[in-house]
Parts: structure tokens; C-alpha cells; sequence
């Protein structure tokens, strides 16, 4: 199966201008080498691994110790959350119905760790377009019961990159959902970054028992920070010494906001000890009191153009 997928992937981009088949350990990748701008892609999970306009680095972080491996999300990239975001019960119960019973559910769902496929390919001398599709498999069936179609979808210019993740609702009935698009960032010192476009956000504090705050100001790190910011907030500005990257999110009404820092940056997987002074998550989302519930034969496009100032 996996060598059938493999074969018709390296096929299709055969007559590809721009992209390319890599082996990369277990895992196929798609490499993007445009005159304006270089990327990779994992079809496990619709990863994006990096997105470099030319002459710049990287506006995505990944990690040195990145594994590539089957069934294991990459640490680092856009990961996928969908169709819940963080731990399964966490989420309403509204989104967890459609969930298995008595069954272990992976944190961020399982779109993050199944294989996609490769749908539409657009190149031409000003962008490169990338469609993917989840296909259901009987894995998908037996951890959720929810009748729904996923596409991600990337627009790659030399100036900005876009990630959509659009979900149809293809049953009878109203589908409730959480999902983020779990970007990863680079950045030269933790210390020295900030966000802004949050102040005056309520947001809810994972790392003081889920209580309910208010940001005041720029968002900074001086520990362990893992907040869910309530309410639309596009763009958003990201300050680091390296460059100023500006995030407008749509169909997204909160901000995930992420950084291990010392003691859980040692329990995390492919992620070395100090790496949480030059990474932080910033997740386009709709968690926790921010989920989505989509009628019957409804789209719902979440997506995330990154530029720069
Ligand atoms: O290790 P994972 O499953 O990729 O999750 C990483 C992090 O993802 C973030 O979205 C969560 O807010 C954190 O709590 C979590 O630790």
C-alpha cells in the first residue's frame, strides 16, 4: 500500500517544474525548489516542514532531532490538530461525541499522523498551490464517528505562505470540531520575542489550573507558557531579532500560545534540552470554548498567511 502511494506520489511529480520526490528516513517529502522561495512538505500529517523565501531562512521552525518516522508527528513544522485540539477531554462535549469510546485517543486527533494525499498541484512563475486530501481509512473510523472531508491546502509565493484546512461536512447531521494549525517558529532568543496583537484578549491558562486571564500588553515568555487566547486576533505581530512575521489568521477565533521552556522541554520527544530558547508555537485555533459546529453539507476554511514587515 504504502509502496503503491509512494510510487504514484514520485509519478506525479515527475513532470512537476518546481517539486520533487525525497525519501526522507520512512517518510516521503516534497520538496518545493522555486526561483522565489524553497519548501518541503510531509504528506503524513500535510506536514509543512519549512518555507524559505530566497535569500532568507526558514519562517518555520523544526527541530535539529526531527524523526521521520510512520505514525509519529514530526516535532516541529505546521502540525495538523483535527478533529480536536489537545487532550480529547478536554475538548466539549459536543466535539467529543463524535469520539470512540474505551478506545486510547491521540492528543491533537489523528489528521497529524495519517497519510495524505496529494490532490492538485498548481506551479506557476509567481506561486506554487498544494492540495491534500484525508482519505477515511478503518484506523479514522474506529477512533471517531464524524462523516467529514479534509483538504489542506498551500499557497507559496516568494512574499507569503498560506495554509488553509477546510472541513465539509459530508453527513446529515451538525459536526463539532476543534483543530489548530500547530505552527512552530523560529526565533534567536525566547527572551527578546514578543507578540503583539493579543492585549486585552481573555485567555485561558493551562499552566495555572485552566484559569481565565486578560492579557495586558505584548505577549513575552519568562517560563512555561501555554495559553488558549479567546477571540479573533488577526494579524498578529511576532517580534524576534531576527525578523517581524505578521500572522492573519481567518475562520479562527482563538490563538494557542506555546513555549516548554526548561524542565518540560527534558520530558518532550525529538527536542533537545535547550531548544525552548529558540522556538515558540503560535497555533491558529478553534479550542476549547472555541469550537466549531458545522450543519450538515457546510465548508469551514481555517487558514493562516504568514508575512513579513
Ligand atoms: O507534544 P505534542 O502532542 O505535539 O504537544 C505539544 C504541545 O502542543 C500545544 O498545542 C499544547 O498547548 C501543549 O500543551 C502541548 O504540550
Amino acid at each position: 500500500m504504502r509502496q503503491h502511494q509512494n510510487r504514484s506520489l514520485k509519478e506525479r511529480l515527475s513532470n512537476s517544474a518546481f517539486c520533487h520526490f525525497e525519501q526522507r528516513g520512512e517518510l516521503p517529502c516534497i520538496v518545493v525548489q522555486h526561483p522565489g522561495f524553497t519548501a518541503s512538505l510531509l504528506p503524513q500529517g500535510a506536514q509543512l516542514l519549512s518555507f524559505c523565501p530566497s535569500g532568507d531562512t526558514s519562517w518555520i521552525w523544526l527541530s535539529p532531532t526531527a524523526e521521520y518516522q510512520q505514525g509519529t508527528s514530526l516535532r516541529g513544522g505546521i502540525p495538523v490538530c483535527w478533529p480536536w485540539f489537545g487532550n480529547a477531554d478536554k475538548n466539549s462535549p459536543e466535539v467529543q461525541a463524535a469520539m470512540a469510546e474505551g478506545q486510547p485517543l491521540p492528543a491533537h486527533g489523528f489528521a497529524r499522523t495519517n497519510r495524505w494525499t496529494l490532490t492538485r498541484l498548481y506551479e506557476a512563475a509567481d506561486r506554487v498551490e498544494i492540495d491534500m486530501s484525508l482519505p477515511q481509512s478503518h484506523h479514522i473510523q474506529s477512533v471517531w464517528q464524524g462523516d467529514a472531508e479534509l483538504t489542506a491546502r498551500w499557497i507559496l509565493t516568494p512574499t507569503s505562505m498560506e495554509m488553509q484546512l477546510i472541513t465539509t461536512n459530508t453527513g446529515q447531521s451538525t459536526l463539532a470540531f476543534s483543530q489548530a494549525l500547530h505552527t512552530y517558529l523560529p526565533t534567536t532568543d525566547i527572551n527578546a520575542t514578543r507578540i503583539g496583537g493579543l492585549s486585552g484578549h481573555p485567555y485561558i491558562d493551562t499552566m495555572t489550573g485552566w484559569q481565565r486571564k486578560q492579557q495586558q500588553g505584548d505577549v513575552v515568555f519568562q517560563g512555561e507558557t501555554d495559553r488558549i487566547y479567546l477571540q479573533q486576533a488577526s494579524p498578529l505581530r511576532l517580534v524576534t531579532p531576527q525578523r517581524t512575521l505578521l500572522i492573519h489568521s481567518r475562520g479562527s477565533r482563538s490563538t494557542v500560545v506555546w513555549n516548554p521552556w526548561i524542565t518540560k522541554a527534558q520530558r518532550l520527544s525529538q527536542f533537545e534540552d535547550n531548544a525552548w530558547q529558540t522556538m515558540l508555537c503560535i497555533e491558529t485555533a478553534n479550542a476549547a470554548d472555541d469550537w466549531v459546529n458545522l450543519a450538515a453539507g457546510a465548508n469551514h476554511c481555517l487558514s493562516l498567511r504568514l508575512t513579513v514587515e
